[in-house]
């Protein structure tokens, strides 16, 4: 009989009926062809991939050792079964530990290191290639904070005060002159901040000083990134009006036209690293660095912990890496959460005396006293910007009392919408026909769904001419409004809902023509395929190409005009009237309607309903078929168990013990 038979007899039973997942199951018959691995330790290296399929970087032993099934939005009778099939449990973390140390392909501290597919690290179980990651990216990130440029604050200061406006009398501190002071010194900042917080803003002002610094003949190498294709387009046409909006304040200052000609255009971070999409090789790694001086990095919370690692050792030492991001937003559906790692203590400040120092003589700001404490060498590379400018009406009210976990505040905004001026709207007790209503011909005082999508494609012209010109309307159209999921599956999940609008729409003569690609298809990629150039979450709308032929494209927007790939040829796409949040992210439409599921789902979160919220530019609309699901989903909050903050700190003390030795033996 196979050893452990019981057990992988009832896991295949659980993975049939989809509690277990397949991945956990064979990383758990991997692991068992080692001879000395006790059923326990199978049953906990099955959790430690369902951890990990949650976006946990790693498992600790004390969830391991408390109701993990819980945890996992496990029936607890399914746990029981699988308890019973490995014989008894541990009792406690200690004899987790115990059982772990003493398994073969465990690997932890003070046995040999052959390569052990798993790491016990202190109270955490890694697999480990995450293991090695959050190694990477701590130390890399605490090398780059100990590196400080020799810049002259005073001319810093002559910089900025030209760059930005004078800040408004009566408000205390002007967080984006002090982030661009902190970056122009440091080869790491990170600049977090809530949506339209000026964050893109800043940025353009902090190259436009680093040109200024640099002088005029100074070639500097800027690159620009982002984890999605969407973001990586948002974010060049958000620099773009920012330095044209520049033009007359650098005027005989900074030379931006050099600056902009220098600018490339923005890449995923998969195209920046050339990461091959299934060996997940790279053309850029620690051997052979990226060819940059400054790369800005947006969008960051999207980034996983694979990637963040990837592209700090692709980045040579000297360079200088500048984040972008919002700490709050949905972490990457895969393993990590590097930017809400790395600035957990964002919010506090803890600038030391000297950082302090420093931020008054470069750009004239005052740290206030209670922001000033003993943070770590990465608090002083860190900034976060505290004022929207874009959402300061009801969108952003909703926002912050759902970040800020203010339940009865974000009902009651919500209950009072029907009485304001048509921004946002709650339909309580949705029903599929109200959904479908809102998505073909949108709502009272907001703008009309995809209608307008809808009737730009009823337009089709017979010049050919004019294809392009009318290929560009039909997909702003349908860039004006977007439904988006929390869930995937189901009737309120993006499967139901796209295949619902379908429906309704060709029964109402919206759309013609049937099979996989129809015209008006909207669709998403969602893998990244250099040879037809097109990057993971980039969106399009399938159209006929004009002639008597009619051949099937997919038509994208690109800047000012479009760009078209047959449609034959794109493999990974899914329809996109309706999209997951996590597919949103980095975008944002005039009216956005987040549709959460009837369910409870562990997925329905606190970060999922903020990020939703905030993909809305002028109107929102809350749809939910059970009214409770908002306040169930505002008290879940996402918490990726990660050793990265840990692992952050160990090293950090290293450092700053080993320069304080280095100093007292020169003394
Ligand atoms: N100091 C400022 N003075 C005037 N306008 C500003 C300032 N900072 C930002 N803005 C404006 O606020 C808007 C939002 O700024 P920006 O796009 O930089 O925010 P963001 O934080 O990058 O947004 P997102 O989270 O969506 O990426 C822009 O229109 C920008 O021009």
């Amino acid at each position: 009989m196979m050893p452990h038979s019981k057990l992988f007899d009832c896991l295949d039973d659980c993975a049939g009926n989809g509690g277990v997942g397949m991945l956990g199951l064979s990383f758990a018959r991997f692991i068992a062809t080692s001879s000395d691995v006790p059923a326990a330790a199978l049953l906990g290296c099955v959790l430690l991939a369902e951890f990990e399929a949650r976006g946990h970087s790693c498992l600790r032993l004390e969830d391991l050792a408390d109701q993990p099934w819980e945890k996992l939005a496990w029936k607890e009778a399914q746990w029981q079964r699988l308890c019973e099939a490995a014989g008894p449990l541990p009792v406690g973390s200690q004899a987790w530990r115990e059982l772990l140390v003493a398994c073969g392909p465990v690997w932890s501290a003070g046995c040999g290191d052959a390569g052990h597919p798993l790491v016990l690290h202190r109270d955490r179980l890694y697999l480990r290639r995450h293991w090695r990651e959050e190694n990477q990216i701590a130390r890399a990130v605490a090398a780059r904070v100990g590196v400080e440029r020799d810049v002259d604050a005073a001319q810093v200061r002559h910089y900025l005060d030209r760059l930005f406006d004078p800040f408004p009398a009566g408000e205390s501190v002007d967080w984006q002159k002090a982030a661009c002071a902190i970056a122009a010194r440091g080869c790491l900042s990170i600049i977090t901040g809530g949506p339209g917080t000026g964050k893109t803003y800043t940025v353009a002002r902090l190259l436009a000083l680093l040109q200024g610094l640099a002088g005029e003949s100074a070639d500097l190498r800027i690159a620009m990134a982002a984890p999605s294709g969407k973001a990586a387009a948002r974010l060049r046409e958000s620099i773009d009006a920012a330095l044209t909006g520049l033009t007359e304040k650098a005027a005989g200052l900074i030379d931006l036209a050099g600056l902009c000609s220098r600018l490339g255009q923005p890449v995923t971070l998969h195209a920046l690293i050339g990461m091959h999409a299934e060996t997940r090789t790279v053309r850029h790694d620690a051997f052979r660095p990226l060819d940059v001086d400054v790369l800005i990095l947006d969008e960051a919370s999207m980034a996983h912990l694979e990637m963040m690692a990837c592209v700090l050792e692709a980045l040579p030492p000297q360079a200088m890496l500048v984040i972008l991001g919002d700490k709050d937003q949905l972490a990457s559906v895969e393993a990590g959460a590097v930017l809400g790692d790395l600035c957990g203590d964002a919010h506090a400040g803890g600038y030391s005396e000297a950082t302090a120092r420093y931020i008054e003589a470069a750009s004239g700001q005052a740290v206030p006293a209670a922001m000033i404490g003993h943070g770590h060498a990465l608090c002083q590379q860190i900034v976060m910007l505290r004022k929207s400018r874009r959402f300061d009406g009801p969108i952003g009210t909703l926002a912050l009392a759902v970040n800020e976990n203010r339940a009865s505040d974000a009902l009651a905004i919500l209950q009072d919408a029907g009485a304001g001026d048509g921004t946002l709207h709650w339909d309580e007790r949705a029903s599929t026909a109200s959904l479908l209503e809102l998505a073909i011909r949108g709502r009272m005082r907001a703008n009309d769904g995809y209608g307008r999508f809808f009737a730009e494609l009823a337009a089709r012209p017979r010049d050919a001419a004019e294809h392009p010109d009318w290929a560009r309307r039909v997909l702003q159209g349908f860039d004006g409004f977007r439904i988006l999921c929390a869930v995937r599956e189901g009737v309120w999940g993006v499967a139901g809902i796209n295949e619902a609008i379908e429906q309704h729409a060709r029964s109402m003569k919206l759309l013609d023509g049937s099979g996989e690609w129809y015209e008006g298809r909207p669709v998403i990629i969602t893998r990244n395929d250099r040879s037809l150039g097109v990057a993971n979450g980039d969106t399009g709308v399938c159209l006929k190409e004009p002639g008597p032929r009619g051949i099937m494209r997919v038509y994208m927007l690109d800047g000012a005009g479009v760009r078209s790939v047959l449609a034959s040829r794109l493999a990974h796409v899914e329809t996109a009237f309706a999209m997951t949040v996590h597919k949103v992210q980095g975008s944002e439409f005039a009216h956005a309607a987040l549709v959460l599921p009837v369910k409870p789902s562990p997925v329905v979160s606190r970060e999922l309903i903020y990020t939703g919220i905030t993909r809305a530019r002028d109107n929102f609309t809350l749809v939910t078929p059970l009214a409770s699901m908002l306040e169930q989903g505002m008290d879940r909050q996402t918490q990726r168990t990660s050793g990265l903050r840990e692992l952050l700190e160990e090293r950090l003390a290293f450092l700053s013990a080993a320069a304080q030795q280095t100093d007292r033996a020169a003394a």
